[in-house]
């Protein structure tokens, strides 16, 4: 269901920030993006949603490369993918449940969006998804009043309020407390098992990826060097995805 082929990324022209990066990830799975700072996972996962333009390459999602998508058609695309990030990018004086139905904008009108104009339904299903993540008390809260585990469980149901095929998460839990890192990755692992949605993470705590990954992709000096199961990942692997300056000439996935 997404597929990313060859993608490259230079900022600067120069440098290359991401070089022939391929892998999949498969409907129902959690799939984790780990490697060392500045390795290229931020790239990645905002190359798929097209807020950072790629320089070569494809990202298929469902058979559609977004790269090829014009400016309406790639909005349509992002509704189905969801976004939950480190600072969690809510509106902090609106209330939780404000913030969720902001999550349905993007299907909607420019004139109804402008005045945030929602149907009972939308309220409803909003409420819901806020019950879902186990804030429903917080539902009329305004977002600056809770605390980051919480803010982040409302970016989840914003996110979900989309509809998404698939959650992109970039680095979730970086700014939480141990407790709050495991209800949030245990909210994303029963979206993966009981909903169906694919849900990539960029992941800095190896520990949590042993715990919560079906799936890793390791990234070391923007290439892939690390594409299995979760049981594959060897502490060998794991000092290869880490090291230091790789030498990456004719490195192969699947050797470890
Ligand atoms: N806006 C930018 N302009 C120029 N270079 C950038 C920009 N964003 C990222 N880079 C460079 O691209 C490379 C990959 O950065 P990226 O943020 O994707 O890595 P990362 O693995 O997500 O790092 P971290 O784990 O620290 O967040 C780095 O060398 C970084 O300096």
């Amino acid at each position: 269901m997404l597929t990313v082929n060859h993608l490259a990324k230079s900022y600067d022209g120069e440098k290359k920030s991401l070089t022939d990066v391929s892998f999949s990830i498969r409907p129902g799975e959690v799939t984790v993006i780990i490697g060392p700072s500045g390795a290229g996972k931020t790239t990645i996962l905002r190359s798929i949603n097209q807020l950072i333009r790629d320089d070569d390459g494809e990202i298929l999602f469902d058979d559609t490369n977004m790269r090829d998508l014009n400016r309406a058609q790639l909005r349509r695309a992002r509704c189905r993918i969801g976004m939950i990030f480190q600072n969690y990018n809510l509106i902090e004086p609106l209330t939780a449940i404000e913030n969720v139905l902001h999550g349905c904008l993007g299907t909607k009108s420019n004139l109804t969006g402008i005045f945030s104009i929602y149907s009972n339904q939308e309220k409803e299903e909003a409420l819901k998804l806020l019950q879902k993540v186990g804030l429903e008390d917080f539902a009329y809260q305004q977002c600056r009043n809770l605390s980051g585990g919480q803010k982040q469980r409302v970016g989840i149901a914003r996110a979900l309020m989309q509809h998404p095929k698939i959650i992109l998460c970039d680095e979730p839990i970086a700014s939480l407390d141990p407790r709050s890192t495991i209800t949030v990755m245990d909210i994303l692992r029963d979206l993966a098992i009981n909903d169906g949605i694919s849900v990539l993470i960029n992941l800095h705590q190896v520990d949590i990826a042993r715990n919560y990954a079906d799936h890793v992709i390791g990234i070391n000096n923007g290439q892939v060097v690390f594409d299995d199961r979760i049981a594959a990942l060897s502490d060998t692997a794991i000092a290869r995805i880490y090291q230091k300056d790789a030498n990456l000439e004719g490195s192969a996935i699947h050797e470890f």
